[in-house]
């Protein structure tokens, strides 16, 4: 077993019965998913939300219930999402699947954030991974140059499958924005957030009190900072 679907099943342990939970997407929480649709199978009770199309496809073929996001009465109990990079305060880079959008709104709403990951993204400083820039297509050119004056390069996502401009689930365009070390992820955070035509990023700060980081060996650690 590798470092991530050890992390991603044990995560599992972490959702109770009645629980409405939060799935992110990736190739870790891939098998969270899988593993969430053999306890419901067994007779576990949630409702899940899906935090991009691909986890939403998963989830039905896995019987999961799910629920739209809309139509919660109250937050997530749990929300249980990968990273591409987590330091040691939890702070994140998320988005190198392109739905961090939906998975920051879902973390967001959600009394309990979960990351799991391999010991790969383990790193003392963000930013060797090119961060995530979510932007709406309008003017991206003009939001490209923005986010250059802030120190990076940033480089328009193209599509694995046939090289075309990728599009998220939203329809908008991903500017992946290599910064080098991110010292002050927070302070980062909020001038991206600031500027027109970005309409997400991905760092993800304060918000996940729990990692499982999962070894080659299949042995998983797991770092709690509250
Ligand atoms: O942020 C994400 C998708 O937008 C993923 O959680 C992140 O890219 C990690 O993916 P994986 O588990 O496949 O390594």
């Amino acid at each position: 077993m590798n470092g991530k679907q050890a992390a991603g099943e044990l995560a599992v342990k972490y959702i109770q019965d009645g629980m409405n939970v939060g799935l992110g997407t990736g190739s870790t929480v891939y098998w969270t998913i899988l593993k969430l649709g053999e306890r419901v199978r067994e007779g576990l009770q949630v409702r899940a939300v899906p935090t991009s199309v691909r986890t939403e496809e998963l989830a039905r073929e896995q019987g999961i219930p799910l629920i739209q996001f809309a139509d919660l009465a109250r937050p997530l109990d749990l929300t249980i999402d990968g990273a591409d990079e987590v330091n040691p305060q939890l702070s994140l880079i998320k988005g190198g699947g392109g739905a961090l959008l939906r998975e920051k709104l879902v973390a967001a709403y959600s009394e309990r954030f979960i990351v799991v990951a391999d010991d790969t993204k383990e790193v003392a400083a963000l930013g060797r991974f090119p961060l995530p820039v979510e932007v709406v297509p309008f003017g991206w050119e003009i939001t490209s140059r923005r986010l250059a004056a802030l120190g990076c390069e940033p480089i328009l996502r193209r599509s694995d499958r046939d090289g075309t401009t990728y599009h998220t689930d939203n329809g908008n365009y991903i500017l992946d924005c290599r910064f080098g070390t991110i010292s002050d992820p927070g302070s980062l955070g909020r001038e991206l957030n600031a500027l027109p035509g970005v309409v997400e990023h991905g760092l993800f700060v304060g918000m996940a009190e729990r990692c499982l980081l999962g070894g080659e060996n299949g042995s998983v650690r797991e770092i709690v900072i509250r």
